[in-house]
């Protein structure tokens, strides 16, 4: 079943175009890679999901409903949860209260919300942290941070955002663990990441965007051997095959 659709998005910025008639689809319960060149509308693309920005043209249904144009507190509520790739937790506050910002949009008491933002501090390997200030952490705790507030909010669709980026090998291999993990646990991912082998380990399906407009889309064997793609960004930045 069809979790979240996109139909014919377009997005300009006074006379750039950022989207073309851009569509895809995510299947509830797989994850679902959204790869292409820096500048190719990836971002965009989440802001528009996420209710940031307004499409010039096009829908975005979830769940069956048509949250185009909605406020992105209404787009949260219903269940699209988002990780930023510019990190921005409350520095001066605990971990486990930056997280708890989070949980208080789903839990009316404060011992509730705090009870099940400790549940999603555990969750992401952060339980021994809990209680520092977030500015201790290192990149990689930032990134579970950030991944933990996205989850707080209980979504059933989360856009990850180069969740991957800055990490060494081995903290990428964890996190690509937890984030199998989480979609057992029945949460739908759309991934933008740079990191090819772990778009390829993770991703049910990709989607290639370039210069705004959807390139390719298939399996990632299909996507990796498809030679518009290679020449668009696998060849043009070979790195990214291996990375
Ligand atoms: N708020 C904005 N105002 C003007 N131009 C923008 C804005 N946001 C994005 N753009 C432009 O739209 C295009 C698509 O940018 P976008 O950030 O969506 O690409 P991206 O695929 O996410 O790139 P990256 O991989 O570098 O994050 C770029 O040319 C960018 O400069």
């Amino acid at each position: 079943m069809t979790l979240l659709e996109v139909q014919d998005v377009s997005k300009s910025f006074a006379g750039l175009r950022a989207l073309h008639s851009v569509s895809l689809q995510v299947e509830r319960g797989s994850i679902v890679g959204l790869i292409g060149p820096n500048g190719a509308g990836k971002t965009t693309l989440f802001n528009v999901i996420a209710g940031v920005m307004k499409p010039d043209a096009g829908r975005v249904l979830f769940d069956g409903t048509d949250v185009t144009g909605w406020p992105p507190y209404r787009i949260a509520r219903l269940g699209i949860g988002r990780t930023f790739q510019l990190m921005k937790p409350f520095d001066t506050l605990s971990v486990l209260d930056n997280v708890t910002v989070a949980t208080l949009q789903r839990h009316r008491s404060r011992k509730e919300a705090r009870r099940a933002a400790t549940e999603v501090v555990e969750r992401v390997g952060l339980g021994e942290w809990a209680d520092r200030k977030a500015s201790v952490l290192s990149t990689a705790g930032y990134k579970r941070l950030e991944l933990a507030k996205a989850l707080g909010l209980e979504p059933s669709l989360l856009l990850l955002d180069e969740v991957l980026a800055g990490l060494v090998p081995a903290e990428r291999a964890r996190v690509v663990e937890l984030l199998r993990e989480i979609r057992a646990e029945g949460v739908t991912m759309l991934l933008v990441e740079h990191v090819m082998s772990a778009v390829m380990a993770l991703s049910d399906h990709v989607y290639v965007l370039h210069h705004g407009e959807m390139l390719a889309s298939g399996t990632p064997e299909e996507v990796t051997k498809d030679p518009r793609v290679i020449e668009a960004y696998l060849g043009e930045e070979g790195h990214h095959a291996g990375a």
